[in-house]
C-alpha cells in the first residue's frame, strides 16, 4: 500500500537530492551500499543496547537511500539487472540487521524471549514473504499480489514504534510498549502476507501448468 501510495510523494522530495548527488559524480551503487552500511550500523550498534531512539534516528538517516539510488538510475537512464539486484539483495541484509538489533536487545538487557522469538520472526517471515515473489517470478510467474504487508510497511510500523518507543529512555512514561506491539502486528502482518502470496503463487501456477496442457493437446490435435 505504502509502496503504491507513499513512493510518488518520496520520489518529487527526493529528486532534488538525487540529481545532486549524481551532479557530485556519486553512483547509485555507492548510495546502495553506502545506504545498507548505515541502516546496519544502525541497528546493530544501538538496538542491542536498548538505545532505540538513536538507532531509528540513525536508521532513518541511511533507509530513504533505498528510494534515492533507484531514482539516480532512472534519472540517469541506468537502471540496470545487476542494479535491481544489488538493492534487493541489500535489502534483505538491511532488514536482518533491524530485527536481529530488536532480537539481541530481548536476547539481553531486555530479557524477554517471547519478544526475542517474535523479532526473530519477523526476521525471518519478511525475508520469506520477498522470497516468494523473486522465486514465484524466477519461474515465470506474474505473482500478481503484493499482500497486506510489504517491506515498506513493515519498516514502517517498526521504525516508527522504536524511534517513539526509544523516547521513553527521555522520560516518557508507557511509550516503550509501542515496540513490542508494533512487533507483533508486523509478525502476524507478515504471516498473513505469507499466504496471500503463496496462494497466489499455487492459483498462478496451477493456471500456467493448465495453459501449457491445453497448448500441447491443442498441438497434438494439429498434427
Ligand atoms: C520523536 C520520535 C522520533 C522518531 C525518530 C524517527 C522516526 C522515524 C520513523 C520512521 C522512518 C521510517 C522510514 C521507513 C522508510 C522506508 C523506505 C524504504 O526504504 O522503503 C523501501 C520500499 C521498498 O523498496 P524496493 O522496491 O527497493 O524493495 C523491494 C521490496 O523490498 C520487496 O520486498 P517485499 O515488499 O516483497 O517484501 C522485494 O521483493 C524486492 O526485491 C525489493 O526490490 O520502498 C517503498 O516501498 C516506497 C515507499 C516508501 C514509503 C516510506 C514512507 C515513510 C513514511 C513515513 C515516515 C515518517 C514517519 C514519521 C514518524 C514520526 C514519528 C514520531
Ligand atoms: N544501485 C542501483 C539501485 C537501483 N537500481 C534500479 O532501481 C530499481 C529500484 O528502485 P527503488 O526506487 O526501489 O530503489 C531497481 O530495480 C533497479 O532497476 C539500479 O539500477 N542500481
Ligand atoms: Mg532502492
Ligand atoms: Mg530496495
Amino acid at each position: 500500500m505504502l509502496n503504491k501510495y507513499a513512493r510518488a510523494f518520496f520520489t518529487r522530495v527526493l529528486t532534488p537530492f538525487a540529481a545532486f548527488l549524481i551532479r557530485r559524480g556519486v553512483s547509485p551503487d555507492t548510495v546502495t551500499l553506502i545506504g545498507t552500511a548505515g541502516v546496519v550500523a544502525g541497528a546493530l550498534v544501538f538496538y542491542p543496547m536498548g538505545e532505540f531512539f538513536w538507532g531509528t534516528v540513525v536508521i532513518t538517516l541511511f533507509v530513504f537511500s533505498d528510494l534515492v539510488d533507484g531514482n539516480m538510475a532512472r534519472q540517469l537512464g541506468r537502471s540496470s539487472r545487476w542494479g535491481a539486484f544489488l538493492d534487493s539483495t541489500l535489502d534483505r541484509v538491511a532488514d536482518g540487521a533491524i530485527f536481529g538489533g530488536f532480537a539481541l536487545w530481548y536476547a539481553g538487557g531486555g530479557d524477554d524471549v517471547a519478544l526475542c522469538a517474535v523479532s526473530i520472526f519477523c526476521l525471518a517471515s519478511g525475508q520469506v514473504v520477498s522470497y516468494t515473489k523473486a522465486r514465484g517470478e524466477s519461474i515465470g510467474l506474474p505473482v500478481a499480489v503484493n499482500g497486506l504487508v510489504e517491506r515498506a510497511e513493515r519498516l514502517v510500523v517498526s521504525l516508527v514504534a522504536a524511534g517513539l518507543a526509544g523516547l521513553h529512555a527521555f522520560g516518557v512514561p508507557g511509550i516503550q510498549y509501542l515496540l513490542p506491539v508494533a512487533l507483533w502486528i508486523v509478525a502476524v502482518g507478515s504471516l498473513v502476507t505469507l499466504i496471500q502470496r503463496v496462494v497466489t503463487v499455487r492459483r498462478e501456477s496451477a493456471e500456467a501448468e493448465a495453459a501449457e496442457r491445453q497448448g500441447a493437446r491443442g498441438s497434438e490435435a494439429a498434427k
